[in-house]
């Protein structure tokens, strides 16, 4: 792949592990996609069995029906924690809204959040936005797996495993009604391990290349899109490339995502591993704890920008104290 450019997301074919089929070629294989895919890019399309368009229809028609109740009704869903509650009629984004639901994968979080919206319960909305958790969830555990048996730091596993936690995003962006382009959501690079979205048909996100060319993502009924946040970038001491991106919205049908991200869990201390950092490899960021990254950043100590993580704790000033070859 080298420095080229690409003109779309590179596309692995995740089917066969998730269906228990594969080979262990199967698996390095795919490892070996996932590794050179994320850090030459940062992102790519992961393709999985068992989709279909009953399906589809059954879980955009649940978010549509989700996003239409009255807005004191959406607005009930309050949190003080960042990325949390509601979040819409921003006057600088007003294309989107979104709601969040911590720890998705937790058998009951979905179907407690669908009650929360309707007393009488809603199975369809329960089972679909259910589904699509569990897959990214799958996904995420599996990436960050092959990710970390690429880089040899397979003691790691564990740890990684252990010390991480999900939130699932689900978000509308109106039609702007417009044939240009109009802001959707601006761009950013997600203060994540992992983030994986799933979303219809209507397409708007765009994802930026080491190079600084957007690309459009082309979604699929049976893909999903994967991308490194920052948190894993500094994990990885910077292996690991975390794109910038947004959604750029235009005509009138609505587009909806579910987007589960995982970051670390809160008292954890993010470290990078001692065999990432050698002298070629200087160390990029300090130890950090996640929840007190966050805010910092929404007490505005720190920027919210591209590089807030490293505008935190980024450790290439003061390398020759921190560093030791230890
Ligand atoms: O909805 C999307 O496709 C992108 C969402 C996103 O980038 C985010 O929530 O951080
Ligand atoms: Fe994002």
């Amino acid at each position: 792949m080298g420095s080229e450019t690409p003109t779309e997301l590179p596309l692995i074919d995740f089917s066969k592990i998730y269906l228990n089929e594969s080979t262990p070629d199967d698996w390095n294989s795919v490892k070996s996609q996932v590794h050179q895919a994320l850090t030459e890019y940062g992102f790519f399309r992961a393709s999985m069995a068992g989709m279909s368009p009953e399906f589809q229809s059954s879980l955009f028609g649940s978010l549509d029906q989700l996003f239409n109740l009255p807005l004191e009704t959406k607005l009930k869903s309050i949190s003080d924690k960042p990325f949390h509650g509601y979040i819409g009629h921003s006057p600088t984004m007003p294309l989107y809204e979104s709601m969040a639901i911590p720890d998705a994968q937790v058998s009951g979080e979905v179907e407690a959040f669908a009650n929360f919206f309707w007393p009488h319960g809603n199975p369809t909305f329960g089972e679909s936005v259910r589904n699509i958790s569990d897959k990214s969830y799958w996904l995420d555990r599996t990436i960050r797996k092959m990710i970390i048996e690429s880089l040899g730091l397979d003691k790691y596993l564990d740890d990684h495993m252990d010390n991480t936690k999900h939130l699932l995003r689900v978000a509308k962006y109106k039609g702007p009604d417009t044939k240009e382009s109009i802001m959707g959501l601006t761009s950013h690079i997600d203060k994540t391990t992992l983030s994986i979205l799933y979303q219809n048909e209507v397409a708007g996100l765009e994802l930026e290349t080491k190079g600084g060319e957007w690309i459009r993502v082309k979604q699929s009924i049976d893909s999903f899109t994967v991308f490194v946040g920052e948190v894993f970038h500094a994990w990885s001491n910077g292996l690991l490339h975390a794109p910038n991106h947004r959604v750029m919205m235009t005509g009138n049908e609505a587009r909806y995502s579910l987007g589960l991200f995982s970051v670390p869990k809160s008292g954890y201390i993010t470290k990078v591993p001692d065999n990432l950092v050698d002298e070629e490899h200087p160390l990029l960021f300090n130890p950090f704890d996640y929840d007190e990254f966050l805010n910092h950043l929404f007490t505005g100590k720190i920027g919210a920008n591209k590089d807030a993580l490293d505008a935190y704790c980024g450790a290439k000033e003061s390398e020759l104290t921190t560093y030791s070859k230890s």
